[in-house]
């Protein structure tokens, strides 16, 4: 695919970026396809449940396990099954700029609000050199962009420092999509002095206290994100005791689920699948096998959560 100096695409930057973004998780069938039915009905669930967007491709969505056409394919279902209904972000995969770039051009022609770009998985590279390789990616978008900063789960990240000078040299840079603890998004927060919409992730974890932090919102996967949605509302009205009390609700398994990104995709899929009354979960190599004792754990926090309303 070429990539125009000036795409054509409308200009979307009048997407408010706040609120639960939930993103999806790759549903596979017995054959080791996409389940085109199960990421409908998850999109179902993510408009129903008050997500402010929807995402697709980060981690949970195991993005780097997707071949180039199945990454397509996500897009272009998420764009068709949400039909515009809330606005979509789409995380870039890809290991060179060029690569990027198709792939937010993609983004683009399927009406995405944002792309999120993930760095290269070469944890060799230098700070300098993640920030020219993001820049000349932003340099071509048409479309508002984002950077997932994940240096724990990915083995590469930029500083706080090096995101604000990311951010005041590309006015097209308005989202920081971080995987990490509190109190490093309120230093991102303070060192981009408001030219960035900080949203975290880690499934939600100190959603209040992210909050607290100067956080727009959270990108979780769908776990239990309309609980989220609640908690967000009441931090957002004021309310921090129904906040702490709704969080303290679906902290257990918050914590089960995000031991780690490999733990998301084995155990947190299979929660969303009873939530959806999924009767299997059917992995992509190489990935965690559940345990008995996990699923166990899943089947408790499942009854407790209950069926999604969708
Ligand atoms: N933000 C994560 C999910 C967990 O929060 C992602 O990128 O998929």
């Amino acid at each position: 695919m070429t990539i125009p100096e000036k795409l054509p695409y409308p200009d979307r930057m009048e997407t408010s970026f706040e609120g639960i973004w939930p993103i999806l998780y790759a549903f596979f069938t017995a054959q080791d396809r996409l389940d085109r039915a199960a990421m409908r009905r998850q999109t179902e669930i993510c408009v129903a449940g008050g997500g402010r967007g929807m995402a697709v491709l980060g981690l949970a969505t195991e993005v780097a396990k997707l071949s180039t056409a199945e990454r397509r394919a996500v897009v272009e279902w998420a764009a068709e099954d949400l039909d515009g209904r809330i606005p979509l972000a789409v995380t870039i995969f890809g290991a060179t700029p060029e690569e990027q770039s198709e792939a937010v051009a993609h983004a683009a022609a399927n009406g995405a609000a944002l792309a999120i770009l993930q760095p290269p998985r070469d944890p060799a590279m230098t700070e300098a050199a993640l920030q020219r390789f993001f820049g000349r990616v932003m340099d071509r978008s048409p479309v508002t962009m984002a950077i997932q900063n994940a240096p724990e789960f990915l083995g590469i990240g930029l500083s706080p420092p090096a995101i604000a000078e990311l951010s005041r040299r590309h006015g097209n840079f308005r989202v920081l999509k971080g995987e990490g603890p509190a109190v490093l998004m309120a230093r991102v927060v303070a060192e981009t002095e408001g030219r960035l919409a900080v949203f975290n992730g880690r499934g939600g974890l100190e959603l209040p206290d992210n909050l607290r932090a100067g956080c727009a919102g959270l990108i979780p996967a769908p776990d239990c994100f309309e609980a989220q949605v609640r908690i967000y509302d009441a931090m957002r009205r004021g309310d921090a005791a129904e906040a702490e009390r709704l969080y303290r609700e679906i902290l257990p398994a918050i914590v089960f689920v995000m031991q780690s990104i490999d733990h998301l995709i084995c155990y947190g899929k299979r929660l969303v699948a009873a939530r959806m009354g999924l009767a299997q979960v059917h992995d992509r190599a190489p990935g965690l096998a559940p345990t008995p004792f996990g699923e166990a754990a899943i089947s408790r926090f499942a009854a407790r959560l209950g069926p999604y309303g969708a």
